[in-house]
């Protein structure tokens, strides 16, 4: 079943235009990442999902409703990002509290054990918690609200190494045990890619490519070797990265859509080939120019 659809859907901001005709569906009960570079227009879209915001153009459809100010999305989606205000005499137990009288689903029990477990005093207030320790209790809030639909916008902001390594856990073994629709934004996707099911990479605006983390890693190749073995291969080819190393040799990144044959004849040719890990692929895909920072130096 479609959670999530999205037609033709534009957002502008005074002089901005976040998203440019973006089309998409997202099914049930997939996890699936929202990755793009900054200013890519994920938050926006986010939140126009959520209904916090309303599309300048085109359709949005959540639980086939127009979100926005809708009553059963809200209810049904819960959005998490580093910005959550809430009023300021509330502590982290009161505001457990008023989630369970709001979220249909709250499993106040493991909410309670994850307090727990990343050492939150529930008697403190969300306004005096670190910057880290906010982030960690929004996202207890996140999985505990156990909503159909969880969107969580760059949710570990401020953790440490090892709470973000616990919390997607966390929030894997509990979507394991009560599958829902999720909605996961990162800058690093090496973190989520053994989480997500499905990837929807963004740029300026919209939508670049959607599909499985499978295929993503499959969708670019990099090559080393002598240049003028290397370049012959790459006519009418799409280069996203080269960089030339020492005197002779490139480095190059294409899409790859090379046949199994061609690349065995690069192989056997003497050009080496490499994967590219999903989070480079999605960096070299929206990368503005083939050279990176390098050419703002040559
Ligand atoms: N309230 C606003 N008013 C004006 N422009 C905005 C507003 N919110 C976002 N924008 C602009 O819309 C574009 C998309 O922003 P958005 O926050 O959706 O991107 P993002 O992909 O979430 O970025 P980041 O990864 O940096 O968080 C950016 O150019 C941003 O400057």
């Amino acid at each position: 079943m479609t959670i999530i659809e999205c037609k033709d859907v534009a957002k502008s901001y005074k002089r901005t235009n976040a998203l440019n005709g973006l089309s998409m569906t997202i099914d049930e009960n997939k996890i699936v990442g929202l990755v793009g570079r900054n200013g890519a227009g994920k938050t926006t879209l986010m939140k126009i999902i959520a209904g916090f915001l309303r599309e300048t153009s085109g359709e949005v459809n959540v639980f086939s409703k127009r979100p926005f100010n809708n009553l059963f999305v809200s209810e049904n989606t819960i959005f998490i990002d580093e910005d959550m205000h809430f009023p300021t005499t509330l502590t982290v137990a009161d505001i457990m509290k008023e989630a369970g009288n709001f979220y249909g689903n709250w499993d106040g029990e493991l909410a309670e054990q994850l307090i727990l477990y990343f050492d939150l005093d529930r008697n403190q207030r969300h306004k005096h918690l670190s910057k880290g320790q906010r982030s960690t209790f929004n996202m207890v809030l996140g999985i505990a609200a156990r909503c159909p639909l969880t969107i969580l916008d760059e949710p570990t902001n401020g953790m440490d190494a090892a709470v973000r390594k616990d919390m997607y856990r966390a929030l894997l073994k509990d979507y394991i045990a009560y599958p829902r629709t999720m909605l996961l934004s990162s800058h690093h996707l090496e973190e989520i890619e053994d989480i997500l099911e499905e990837v929807v990479l963004m740029d300026d605006g919209e939508k670049s490519l959607h599909m499985s983390m499978e295929d993503l890693q499959d969708t670019t190749i990099g090559f080393t070797g002598k240049e003028d073995l290397v370049y012959p291969w790459l006519i009418h080819r799409d280069i996203l990265y080269a960089k030339k190393v020492g005197p002779k040799n490139v480095y190059v990144v294409a899409r790859n859509d090379f046949s199994t044959a061609e690349l065995q004849k690069m192989k056997q040719a003497g050009i080496h080939l490499f994967p590219i890990s999903a989070s480079d692929a999605c960096v070299y895909l929206t990368a503005k120019t083939t050279g990176g920072i390098d050419d703002v130096f040559d």
